[in-house]
């Protein structure tokens, strides 16, 4: 079975309980948890910011995987490490100085991620795959739940994963947007280590029979 990350995407949460969520997550079994934050200027979505999680890390041991979807991702780095972080995840399309955003994540001490649009092509991520622990591969537009996998997407992930594997890197690939049950494990086959669920997974307790329904796909 290859390595297999599941990471819930707290976008289809119940945001009037997300202490009590991630309590859930945890007695699961879960390790990671996906927090997507949108400023309402890269995506038209409002989500929350740097308080919100600063508030729950104390009541948590996840690792917190954090996706920004805002505008100069650059401005916030410290208020994210200093909420709790565990990994910061920028969009290449939000930036024209990444290798100096990816080098302020790493001083700030966190792992590194950068997201790319199901349209930027992947030899933005080329030069500082070396610098990055995880590529994030968006397989929706951003913004919102629930949304279909834009099938092109596949095509990118396995190419991502020929060109981490022949520079024998072992930056992670996650996936995020329209992953399922259905295809979860053609996805993680493709090279995806983490897969993000949002719909798929919150819509569907308990949490510790869906988390294996999933590792039963990938053992199938
Ligand atoms: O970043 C995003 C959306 O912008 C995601 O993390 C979604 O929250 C995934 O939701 P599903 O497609 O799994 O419902
Ligand atoms: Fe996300």
């Amino acid at each position: 079975m290859r390595r297999f990350i599941l990471s819930p995407s707290l976008l289809s949460a119940d945001f009037g309980n997300l202490r009590g969520e991630l309590e859930a997550l945890e007695a699961a079994g879960l390790e990671w948890v996906h927090w997507d934050v949108m400023d309402g200027l890269f995506v038209p979505n409002i989500t929350f910011g740097p308080p919100v999680i600063k508030a729950l890390r104390a009541s948590s041991k996840l690792f917190f995987d954090v996706h920004l979807m805002i505008d100069h991702p650059e401005r916030y780095i410290r208020e994210f490490a200093d909420a709790g972080a565990d990994l910061l995840c920028v969009h290449a399309e939000t930036g024209v100085h990444l290798e100096r955003t990816i080098s302020a994540i790493r001083e700030a001490g966190m792992q590194t991620g950068l997201a790319l649009n199901p349209a930027t092509p992947l030899n933005v991520a080329e030069y500082l795959l070396p610098q990055l622990d995880m590529v994030l591969v968006m397989s929706v537009n951003p913004g919102f739940g629930g949304q279909k996998f834009i099938p092109f997407c596949k095509e990118k992930i396995a190419a991502l994963s020929k060109m981490i594997r022949e520079r024998g890197l072992s930056t992670l690939i996650q996936v995020d947007g329209g992953v399922t049950l259905d295809n979860a494990r053609e996805l993680s086959d493709l090279g995806a280590d983490v897969l993000v669920s949002g719909s798929a997974f919150f819509g569907h307790p308990p949490y510790a029979g869906r988390y294996q329904d999933f590792q039963r796909k990938m053992e199938s």
